[in-house]
């Protein structure tokens, strides 16, 4: 019997072969007296997870299993999904649902369908928890050795792995450290430190087997405003450039000069942009730091540098002033051996003049510089022992002075993307 008006809904997700099943068989023994309905999904035909759960666990056996064998529950059949979580709803009772993600799914778009669906009316987002199989996450991120394996998404893209456990980390409330019998003390020090990098205020446990305490695991965590790791970095860093201007007595914070060759050096009293920042975040072992200015980047440049990029940098993201397409607004997000730049439409500033007054009078955050508006190259970088200074005069070589002055290299139309570094396919 449940005495809420809504079901707490638990978002399980995890690379292949991360733990997850062995989670959910773990949480059926041990479920003492709490009603659990697990939703399992897998993107083979046979549904071979809710299958073992089901053989596996006696408390499973018609006692709340349910199953979608039809494929992968986040993209193509998220129709499906709706369905049979409202249906499950209505002719249930139980006390908590939990969701397994297929292993290669983005936690996303499973979260929004309790949030903005039908569903949304009989569920409560709990939190979304991600195990890791910290062997793998060590060797992808950790100095460990780089797998080079690519998976394949639930749109059936093939994608770097590197870009997939990153995501199902920057979505995390609860992060399940999982395999800790496969990798050293050290070693699960530096997944911890990732992990923490990434998303830095989920929760995080390291287990054996899944060995989640239950309360833990399904405690209410869900924090969708939590920040990425990223995220985090570009706010410290706004927060300090303000404050810093203040100290000056300066009123426009973010109204910069165009650029600063020297890094560094830019702090001449007249309304600077303070290109870099970094944080040395003792605690994580790992630092961040935020390259920006006012001018457009080389397009051959950039690919060259952010195309090869040092080990030493893990997660790197953010929005590029591409010369060439003096117009269009590029992110780029970087995972491991992954990087890819993506057309994200035009600028603000190179919208009409209207419809950027109405967007400005409507978002009075952004940040907007006199003359150059919104446009900026401006990149977060994590990571561990990166060599700032280097990298800095790498990008700062190929700081453009006039973005009409070099061809259009990458595609313009809104969401092309490109690669710049991709590892090689895997076995
Ligand atoms: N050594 C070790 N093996 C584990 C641990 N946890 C799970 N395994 C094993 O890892 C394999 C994969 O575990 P599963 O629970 O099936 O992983 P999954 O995430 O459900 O996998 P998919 O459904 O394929 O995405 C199984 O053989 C487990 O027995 C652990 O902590 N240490």
């Amino acid at each position: 019997m449940t005495t809420r008006e809504t079901i707490p809904v638990t978002i399980l997700g995890g690379s292949l072969g991360a733990g997850k099943t062995t989670l959910l068989n773990h949480l059926l023994t041990n479920a003492a007296g709490r009603d659990i309905a697990v939703l399992v999904n897998d993107m083979g035909e046979v549904n071979v997870d809710a299958e073992l759960v089901a053989a596996e666990s006696e408390l499973a056996v018609g006692g709340g299993v349910t199953e979608l064998s039809n494929g992968c529950i986040c993209c193509e059949l998220q129709d499906d999904l709706e369905t049979a979580v409202v249906r499950l709803a209505q002719e249930r009772s139980f006390d908590h649902l939990v969701v397994e993600a297929s292993g290669v799914s983005e936690p996303g778009p499973v979260a929004r369908l309790f949030v903005t669906s039908r569903a949304a009316a009989r569920y409560d987002i709990a939190g979304l928890v991600t195990v890791v199989d910290s062997r793998l996450f060590a060797d992808t991120f950790a100095g460990g050795d780089p797998d080079q394996t690519v998976a394949e998404d639930s749109d059936g893209e093939v994608r770097p792995l590197s870009d997939l456990l990153v995501e199902q980390v920057e979505s995390a409330d609860l992060v399940v450290l999982n395999k800790c019998d496969l990798v050293s003390e050290e070693e699960l020090a530096g997944v911890r430190d990732v992990v923490s990098a990434l998303r830095p205020e989920a929760d995080i446990v390291e287990t054996t087997h899944s060995a989640v305490d239950i309360d833990t695991l399904l405690a209410d965590l869900y924090d969708p405003d939590a920040p990425v790791g990223w995220r985090a970095a570009l706010e410290t860093e706004a927060a300090e450039e303000e404050e810093e201007e203040e100290e000056h007595g300066h009123g426009h914070a973010h109204n910069g000069e165009a650029h600063d060759h020297e890094h560094g050096h830019s702090d001449d009293g007249h309304g600077h942009d303070h290109a870099v920042v970094s944080h040395a975040e003792e605690t994580y072992g790992i630092t961040s730091f935020v390259y920006r200015r006012r001018a457009p980047l080389d397009p051959e440049g950039l690919e060259s540098v952010l195309g090869d990029l040092p080990s030493s940098v893990i997660r790197s993201k953010g929005t590029v002033w591409v010369g060439g397409a003096d117009d269009v607004q590029y992110t780029y997000s970087q995972a491991g051996p992954s990087a890819y730049l993506t057309a994200s439409g035009p600028w603000i500033a190179s919208l009409p003049e209207f419809e950027q007054d109405t967007y400005r009078r409507n978002h009075p955050e952004i940040t907007w510089h006199d003359d150059y508006g919104d446009k900026r190259t401006e990149l977060v970088f994590i990571g561990r022992d990166i060599d700032e200074d280097a990298l800095v005069a790498a990008l700062d070589e190929h700081v453009l002075g006039d973005a009409g002055d070099v061809a259009q290299r990458f595609p313009t139309e809104p969401g092309a993307e490109v690669a710049l570094a991709e590892p090689e396919a895997g076995e």
